[in-house]
């Protein structure tokens, strides 16, 4: 699978803080990512930097085989900012028209069905519409560019329940007519779960893990039981989480348990439960753990 996206060593300084600090990144072709880290993990930093709207203390990034230079703005990439710039005299239509003009291949019908599918009036100035509704024009926007890479910071904030699974519906099922590469930060995890493959886990400007999410799903899981039962049992194994209640303990393992595992920890008492991606997220964040 070709690459659309690399970022080597890549590190943004404000002054000593190192906002994103020796990032490396690549994201494949037609393939929906999350990004997900907690506040200030250095999200918006790194999303500005592929953009183009900030460029990096050092390091590089390649957008579709060519290095983005100082001032550029990848033509292949849609960036819908967790913060829209829109102007609130401008109408919703008015924005659709100048987001079309940037993208080649963008698709009025499209545009037009996601509208009515949205409840979103054409003719209403951006400055009357409510956060979540904001939120769906730039959401609009991703959806009809079909850009090769289209980027979310967070696009589902202010949405209520309905219309974030309308959103994320939309995505998939267009994803799949016209595959493209998708990269969606956000702090909602279980949520997306249903529509990334991959995710990329930030924390203090560095990759912790990058995996896919199934593999993740199969391979992290709650132990709880006895602390000695549970301590002989995850020696070797890759802790990412643990805390004791008196005697009990309870400990998140990442790695595969086959059946002589379940097994053993069957004979030792300990009783294994599968970790909600939610839960593991926060537990290696917690943790502080990185997985290789
Ligand atoms: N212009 C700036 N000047 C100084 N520090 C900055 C600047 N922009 C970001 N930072 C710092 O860089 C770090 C990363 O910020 P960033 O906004 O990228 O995080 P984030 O993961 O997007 O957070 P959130 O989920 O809260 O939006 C934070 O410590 C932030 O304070």
């Amino acid at each position: 699978m070709s690459t659309i996206l690399a970022c080597t060593n890549l590190t943004k300084s404000y002054g000593k803080h190192d906002a994103v600090r020796n990032l490396e990144m690549k994201l494949n072709e037609n393939t929906i990512y999350g990004l997900l880290g907690r506040n200030g993990a250095g999200k918006t930093t790194l999303l500005n930097m592929i953009s183009g709207s900030l460029f990096p203390s050092y390091g590089h990034i390649e957008v579709a085989g060519s290095r983005l230079k100082y001032g550029e703005t990848p033509m292949e990439v849609c960036y819908i900012r967790e913060k829209n710039l829109f102007f609130g005299s401008a109408k919703v239509i008015e924005i659709l028209q100048l987001a079309s003009v940037f993208h080649k291949n963008w698709d009025w019908s499209f545009a037009h069905e996601l509208l009515r599918i949205f409840n979103l009036n054409p003719n209403k100035k951006i400055r009357q519409l409510s956060r979540g509704m904001e939120s769906l024009v730039g959401n609009i926007i991703g959806l009809a560019s079909r850009a090769r890479l289209t980027i979310y910071d967070e696009p589902v904030l202010g949405l209520d329940v309905l219309m974030r699974e309308r959103f994320y519906r939309i995505l998939a099922e267009d994803h799949a007519n016209h595959p493209r590469t998708i990269l969606c930060s956000t702090h909602l995890i279980d949520e997306i779960a249903t529509v990334v493959e991959q995710v990329y886990i930030l924390d203090f400007g560095s990759i912790q893990m990058n995996d896919k999410v199934d593999n993740i799903r199969n391979q992290s899981h709650l132990l709880s039981g006895d602390r000695v039962a549970v301590e002989r049992f995850t020696d070797g194994r890759k802790v990412i989480y643990q805390d004791a209640y008196g005697q009990n303990v309870v400990a998140a393992v990442y790695g595969t348990l086959g059946d002589t595992d379940r097994q053993l920890a069957h004979k030792l008492g300990i009783i294994i439960e599968s970790l909600p991606l939610q839960k593991f997220f926060s537990y290696l964040i917690e943790g502080r753990q990185r997985i290789e």
